[in-house]
């Protein structure tokens, strides 16, 4: 049985990393994908990439770029999935960014930068994609890739860890006002995956080390781990879940000692 069949998921920041992997999943459950991008050259030709890998899959899909800092890009992709596919069931909030920096001498540009992009432009995408939902009557999907950041520190992302707190409240806040028209609200927590996001970060084996020992599995998150839990929340089969949130971290969380 295909759990997405005929859906249409648009996802953010599906070039690369747990987006892609989010999305290839998707359409191998049955669904139509708008996959988004930055719009740089290197997004672009890896969101075709996407593109291609799926259509080897005899499923459908675009891609669509813009800066996910922008307030306007949020309806351009729901105007290009409704344009190309007729409506939008499933919207995952994905892109991000994590430029590691230390507290004390944080560059205002570097604040602003993430804050824009993981969530003030993430606000008006989530809002112009419920009020096409809200528009078809028919309910629908909201889910944000938060991330186990929202609930515990990082010395080195205090810029970062805010607007993951932000995404999971947002959820949590826009299940209250999103339920009145069936469309289900919730956000994902990775704990520490294996992407582009990180290489630079992890690329010290002493740490690298280390946050595999956290883990309770004893091992980093691969992204095509994060695809079985979107894929779950984004189907029929949550029907009852709204306000949730669930952690996908290998026990990273747990396991204080
Ligand atoms: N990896 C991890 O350990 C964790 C990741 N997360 C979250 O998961 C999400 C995905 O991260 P991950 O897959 O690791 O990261 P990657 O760096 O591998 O991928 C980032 C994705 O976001 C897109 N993106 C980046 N900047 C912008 C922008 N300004 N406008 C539009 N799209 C943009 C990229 O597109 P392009 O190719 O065009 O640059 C790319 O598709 C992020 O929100 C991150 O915070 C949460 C917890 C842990
Ligand atoms: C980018 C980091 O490795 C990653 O991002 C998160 O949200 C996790 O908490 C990790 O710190």
């Amino acid at each position: 049985m295909m759990l997405l069949k005929d859906k249409v998921v648009i996802i953010t920041g599906a070039s690369r990393g747990i987006g892609r992997a989010v999305a290839l999943e998707c359409a191998r459950q049955g669904a139509k994908l708008v996959i988004g991008h930055s719009g740089r050259a290197s997004g672009l030709a890896a969101a075709k990439n996407v593109v291609s890998e799926i259509q080897d899959l005899d499923k459908q899909a675009i891609e669509v770029g813009g800066d996910a800092a922008d307030l306007d890009t949020g309806d351009r992709l729901i105007d290009a999935a409704v344009s190309t596919f007729g409506k939008v069931d499933v919207f995952v909030n994905n892109a991000g960014i994590c430029p590691f920096h230390s507290f004390l001498d944080m560059p205002k540009e570097v604040y602003m930068q993430t804050v824009n992009t993981n969530l003030n432009g993430a606000y008006f995408a989530v809002q112009a994609a419920a009020n096409q939902m809200k528009k078809q009557g028919k309910g629908g999907s909201i889910i944000a890739i938060s991330s186990i950041s929202a609930l515990v520190g990082g010395a080195m992302q205090t810029h970062y860890t805010p607007t993951k707190a932000g995404l999971l409240s947002l959820m949590q806040s826009c299940a209250v006002a999103l339920g009145p028209y069936n469309i289900r609200c919730n956000a994902v927590l990775p704990g520490t995956i294996a992407t582009d996001i990180n290489k630079e970060d992890l690329s010290d084996p002493d740490k690298l080390a280390y946050m595999r020992s956290r883990t309770c599995l004893g091992r980093l998150g691969e992204p095509d781990d994060l695809a079985g839990p979107v894929v779950f929340l984004a189907s029929d089969m949550a029907r009852y879940v709204t306000g949730a949130s669930l952690l996908v971290d290998g026990g990273l969380f747990v396991n204080l000692q």
